[in-house]
């Protein structure tokens, strides 16, 4: 190996690229040979300076999950002589990973071929730990952001994503839609008499409730505020939808949550509206959600306690 630099002033430009963090080096196209490579190499990865000969001893120090990749991606650009970047995790000498960014310059002869490749190494570990952090925390977020932080059911943004989706696949395959939707009866006394935390509490139970109730895996349950809540049943007729509204309601009962100032139970209980669509072109899921709302507050003002299925 040849580890003089072949610059017109070497002794400046050798203290000057041995002296930065990034580590130049430089491979002979013909022979696929290192002639030069910074000294620097050494702190970084462990590998003595004098050990990098060929583009070998290069790709075997690239973890095997990027090495296939990077040297195709490399010598392709290279054959190409379109100058480039990689970035891949290299091996150090004692088993553990770095982030490299290797910036390459292709130099070519008068005649177009390639002469040789000249290049900097950057560690960038920092860096990509840093975006790997921004990323997860973009998804936490995500996540987060479409789930309901007191039940941890879907919120209303989901809700409408969801309703969206499954409206256009039920008008495409021209199949039905359902919408349960309910309010908890005199969840106001409840507050009131047994305190915020505990209306917080048996929220959160009416949640886990919903969730034993509409099971399938593209039923949705969310909470669309203060004390009302919808389950979303793709593929489900008026009957099926009415019956999972009655097993709630039925497992609602059996779980016997107290409520001594509930004026129609002394347990807690919840009024249903219920609706079901095959949507077809006129139609706006806007329009549909607001007929299965009006039902709901039907069931509130006839007396609360009950499910309305039918009418406007
Ligand atoms: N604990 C708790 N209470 C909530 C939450 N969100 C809304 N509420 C309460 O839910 C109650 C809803 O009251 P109303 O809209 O009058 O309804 P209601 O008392 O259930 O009466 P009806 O629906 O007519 O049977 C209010 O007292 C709100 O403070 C919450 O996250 N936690």
């Amino acid at each position: 190996m040849n580890s003089s630099p072949t610059y017109d002033d070497p002794g400046v430009y050798r203290t000057l690229l041995e002296s930065t963090k990034a580590i130049p080096w430089k491979i002979d196209w013909a022979s696929m040979r290192f002639t030069y490579i910074g000294p620097q190499i050494e702190t970084l990865l462990g590998w003595r300076q004098d050990s990098w000969q060929t583009v070998n001893d290069w790709a075997d120090r690239i973890h095997e999950s990027d090495r296939q990749k990077t040297v195709d991606f490399c010598v392709a650009q290279s054959m190409q002589g379109v100058d480039h970047e990689a970035d891949y995790q290299a091996l150090t000498r004692d088993g553990d990973l770095v982030w490299i960014r290797d910036v390459v310059h292709v130099k070519r002869h008068p005649d177009g071929s390639v002469d040789c490749l000249v290049g900097f190494m950057f560690d960038i570990t920092e860096r990509k730990a840093a975006e790997d952090k921004i990323l997860q925390l973009q998804k936490e977020l995500e996540t987060m952001s479409y789930r309901d932080a007191l039940t941890g059911i879907a919120n209303r943004r989901m809700f409408d994503r969801i309703l969206d989706v499954e409206w256009s696949k039920a008008r495409a395959c021209g199949e039905p839609l359902s919408l349960v939707m309910l309010d908890i009866d005199f969840f106001k006394q409840y507050n009131d008499s047994f305190g915020h935390p505990q209306g917080d509490l048996c929220l959160q139970q009416v949640a886990g409730l919903l969730d034993d109730t509409a099971s399938r895996t593209r039923d949705l349950c969310a909470r669309l505020g203060g004390e009302e809540f919808v389950m979303l049943l793709p593929a489900t007729n008026a009957e099926a939808a009415h019956a999972i509204a009655a097993r709630f309601a039925r497992l609602l009962a059996r779980a016997a949550i107290p409520h001594r100032n509930s004026r129609v139970d002394d347990v807690l209980t919840v009024s249903i509206g219920v609706g079901t669509i095959v949507p077809g072109g006129q139609d706006a899921p806007e329009a549909f959600i607001e007929l299965v709302d009006r039902r709901l507050y039907r069931a509130k003002g006839e007396g609360r306690k009950r499910i309305v299925a039918s009418g406007d």
